[in-house]
């Protein structure tokens, strides 16, 4: 009896409402102060468990990412070396987040093979077992592991549960690639900001310490969050390029989106404090 298809599993994009540098450790890696909400927009993935240990990745975005580095298979891999799982699995992607745009999609893609395989796979690793493992492959991992919107520190790893408001978002997907790794290693990035309390920054306006530079090396992100401006507090996430709009209410973004130049790609999509991955999970 071939094992079943487990399907609509969700990888979300998150935003960083506001990410502070305080500095460059020995390691070549930033210490952050960030804040991290989802959003409901969301990769899907589908897995199939094999018994044999390959791992079969098909999807909408081959191509683009070699299998070898995708943060799917790497995911997946890890997961059978640390449990020693003798088994596999196929596994089936729909691409619907863009790439390299500060949303961490391949992390959270990353993340939600962790805990469907962890399951499928009755590894049953605890969720720290699992954030540890999602670390050794990016920063933003254990955030999508964990599940809820988090204040984080460190390089992304030590979380904090928050509760924001889930506002309504205008997202701008501006047609430029940033690199995580471009970006902090350039000289300009201011690296000196302060680390603050918690409480202090929840309560001060929120800013993004790489979009000044960012913006200065790209025009179409200067351009798309110029346009934003006009309509709703905008600021960028992560290290680009996407760029987001807040709005109180979802008719109010839709109307912005609907202005949109045709130039520019956009989507609106509500705040999440809880991750739908771990609804998912709860609800087999
Ligand atoms: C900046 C953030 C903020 O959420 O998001 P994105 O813009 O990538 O979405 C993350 O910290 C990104 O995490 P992630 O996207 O996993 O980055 P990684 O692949 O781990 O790192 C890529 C490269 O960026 C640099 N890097 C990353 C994170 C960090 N705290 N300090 C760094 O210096 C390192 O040179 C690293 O080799
Ligand atoms: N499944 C995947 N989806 C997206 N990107 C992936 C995936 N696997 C590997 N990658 C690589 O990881 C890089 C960063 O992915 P992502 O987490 O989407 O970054 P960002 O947070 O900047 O959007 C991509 O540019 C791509 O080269």
């Amino acid at each position: 009896m071939p094992a079943a298809i487990s399907r609509n599993w969700p990888a979300p994009a998150k935003l960083n409402l506001f990410l502070h540098i305080n500095g460059r450790r020995a390691d070549g890696y930033h210490e952050l102060q960030t804040l991290f909400q989802f959003i409901d927009c969301c990769d899907m993935l589908d897995f199939k468990v094999t018994e044999t240990p390959e791992l079969i990745l098909h999807s909408n975005m081959s191509g683009v990412v070699a299998d070898s580095d995708n943060l799917i298979l790497r995911a997946a891999k890890s997961l059978q070396q640390t449990t020693g799982f003798k088994g596999g699995a196929e596994i089936w992607l729909d691409k619907r987040l863009p790439m390299g745009g500060g949303l961490g999609g391949g992390s959270s893609d990353a993340a939600t093979t962790l805990v469907a395989l962890n399951t499928l796979w009755h590894t049953q690793l605890l969720t720290e077992e699992l954030a540890r493992i999602g670390l050794k492959l990016g920063a933003d991992i254990p955030v999508f592991i964990h599940g809820f919107a988090a204040f984080a520190e460190g390089v992304g790893e030590r979380l904090q549960a928050v509760n924001p408001s889930e506002p309504w978002y205008l997202v701008i997907a501006p047609d430029a690639h940033v690199s995580t790794a471009e970006v902090f290693q350039d000289p300009l990035l201011p690296r000196d900001t302060p680390k603050l309390a918690i409480d202090t920054l929840m309560s001060q306006p929120w800013a993004n310490d790489c979009q000044k530079l960012v913006v200065s090396k790209y025009p179409q992100v200067a351009k798309a969050l110029g346009w934003l401006l006009e309509y709703a507090p905008s600021r960028m996430t992560g290290t680009g390029a996407c760029v987001f709009g807040e709005f109180t209410q979802q008719q109010q973004a839709l109307a912005a989106l609907a202005k949109l130049p045709s130039e520019m790609q956009g989507f609106v999509a509500q705040g999440m404090n809880i991750s739908p991955l771990i609804t998912r999970l709860n609800h087999p």
